[in-house]
């Protein structure tokens, strides 16, 4: 019967498909059928320009959404980071797997912490969050347009084109590559992006099926965490030009969240930061208080927020 199958796109890039690998797995351990769909976005196609400049937000989610409208598939396996907080009607998220390391890592042959680069380094990222984070830390060292899936950033690193890139380390990991993912970037100088570290699974909230097939899957305190950060990151209401960086970490008893809207050139930042004691069932409590920390933060950063 063709609806016992569940189908699940992704991305083509390895780490995509790697964590839908997790996903497939997991569900089929579970004894269901599934099929790997994969389909290309416009982040996939757009190699040659920041994504910023081709004009917005989820364009490595956007085409999932639509095949996951147009029932050509079932689930849709993101990076959490990459996902916008406004969802289309009709979608939303089925599960949050477990998070891996949140932070970024520093990957270069000339230091292993920012301090520590040359002078006047070429460190290679497209991220505006990145670039403004280097710029604070390091007015001298210049970001550089890096575009590209993990495997090919690292190539052009390893050729000499730059110093240092910076790179979530829970993609690392999930390729396989923790040797290169050592010089992880502490949390108390350098957030990470929102939501980093973090895979979830999209789909048609009317799909009892689906629900069913990946509700084994979510955890719990993930989920409080991103609950907030995404609350902070809908209230924020920022650009895809504005620097946001955040992390919010449950131990099952206190939420701790900090979170930081930086200038684009690094010249300045703006943060918040607050801790709560919540219970495991406290989603409202997470959201409000994620949303809370936004609005406090958005009058004084709203020069940056309107980019
Ligand atoms: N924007 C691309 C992207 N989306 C998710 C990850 C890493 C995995 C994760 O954060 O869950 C990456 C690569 C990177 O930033 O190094």
């Amino acid at each position: 019967m063709a609806e016992s199958i569940l189908r699940i796109g992704t991305r083509a890039s390895r780490l995509a498909r790697a964590q839908t690998q997790m996903v497939a797995d997991m569900i089929a351990a579970f004894g269901v059928v599934t099929e790997i769909v994969l389909i290309k976005t416009t982040g996939d196609k757009i190699l040659d320009r920041p994504l910023a400049d081709a004009g917005g937000k989820g364009l490595f989610v956007k085409e999932l959404e639509e095949a996951l409208l147009d029932h050509r598939i079932d689930i849709a396996v993101h990076s959490m980071k990459d996902v916008p907080v406004q969802m289309p009607e009709g979608l939303g998220l089925g599960a949050i797997l477990p998070r891996e390391e949140p932070q970024d890592v520093l990957i270069s042959p000339h230091a292993a912490r920012i301090q520590d680069l040359p002078e006047g380094a070429k460190l290679g990222t497209s991220s505006v969050r990145r670039s403004a984070q280097v710029r604070r830390a390091r007015p001298d060292v210049s970001p550089v347009m890096l575009r590209g899936n993990v495997d090919t950033r690292l190539s052009k690193l390893d050729s000499g084109e730059m110093d240092a890139i910076i790179l979530a380390r829970a993609g690392l990991k999930r390729l396989g590559l923790g040797a290169r993912a050592v010089n992880a970037l502490p949390t108390e100088e350098w957030l990470p992006s929102l939501a980093q570290g973090a895979v979830g699974i999209e789909l048609r909230l009317s799909d009892s099926f689906a629900t069913q097939a990946v509700a084994r899957l979510n955890d719990e305190k993930t989920e409080i965490e991103l609950i907030c950060e995404r609350a902070f990151q809908a209230a924020l209401d920022g650009s895809c030009r504005t620097p946001i960086a955040g992390l919010a970490r449950y131990d099952g008893k206190t939420l701790s969240f900090r979170g930081e809207v930086l200038a684009p050139d690094g010249s300045d930042a703006i943060a918040t930061q607050f801790s709560i004691d919540i219970d495991i069932y406290g989603k409202s409590e997470a959201a409000r208080a994620g949303r809370e920390a936004g609005e406090a933060l958005k009058p004084k950063a709203a020069n940056w927020l309107a980019l």
